[in-house]
């Protein structure tokens, strides 16, 4: 995909967030998705790193722009701002500890407040491989998303289980509410871009990249 296939309409293009508490998987999560391997040895990400990879969803191309950040409190100041104007976002939690679910409620609050009050989450309970060290139930957690209006799925990163399906789904569903008028790609701030917007968005200097535009944003 070119720059130019995205100005002409051919793309869209998301920007996600991973966002949760420290050690539930997250940058494992992102490196399953982006190079379908279990990423070995990950370290606690430092402030944030970035992926992305263009999918097919409901017949259309998506390019999501991932940001991977870190759950360590004293990273805090510097994840919440790459916050603004997500689209969707990942919130994970480990089904092995319930410290990481406790916390849920906090990177909620977070992520309507600063990224957008219409993000798309979906909450990711991780590490569903470890049943036998399960702290968190499926039910628990499907009711907390219920209340939260989240979507959830259970997730490996280690065995690649729904993984995959976690990242379609959310882009699907704000695929479902830009077709249904609920969301508003061209409002400021959506985190959604297109190429007819883009063409209707003041000329950018030749050779300026959509991703510079966007850490531009941040
Ligand atoms: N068994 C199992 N282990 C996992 C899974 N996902 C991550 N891990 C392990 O959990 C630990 C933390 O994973 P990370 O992806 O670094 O966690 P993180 O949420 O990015 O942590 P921060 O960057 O500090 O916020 C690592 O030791 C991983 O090997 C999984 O699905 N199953």
């Amino acid at each position: 995909l070119s720059e130019t296939d995205f100005q002409e309409g051919r793309y869209f293009l998301f920007k996600f967030l991973v966002i949760g508490s420290a050690g539930a998987g997250k940058s494992c999560l992102l490196h399953q998705f982006i190079e379908n391997k279990f990423k070995q040895d990950s370290n606690h990400t430092i402030g944030v790193e970035f992926g992305s990879r263009v999918v097919n969803v409901a017949g259309k191309t998506v390019k999501l722009q991932i940001w991977d950040t870190a759950g360590q409190e004293r990273f805090r100041s510097v994840t919440r701002s790459y916050y603004r104007g997500a689209a969707g976002a990942l919130l994970v939690y480990d089904i092995t500890s319930r410290e990481t679910y406790n916390t849920l409620t906090n990177w909620l609050t977070d992520a309507r407040t600063l990224a957008s009050p219409n993000i798309v989450i979906i909450l990711c309970g991780n590490k569903k491989d470890l049943d036998a060290d399960r702290e968190v139930t499926f039910l628990e957690a499907s009711r907390f998303a219920q209340e939260n209006e989240l979507m959830f799925l259970e997730t490996s990163a280690l065995t690649g289980e729904n993984v995959e399906e976690a990242f379609l789904k959310c882009a699907r569903n704000i695929l479902n509410k830009i077709d249904s008028g609920e969301l508003d790609p061209e409002r400021m701030g959506s985190g959604i871009q297109y190429g007819d917007a883009s063409l209707r968005q003041p000329r950018q200097p030749r050779g300026t990249t959509t991703q510079s535009k966007q850490q531009c944003n941040c």
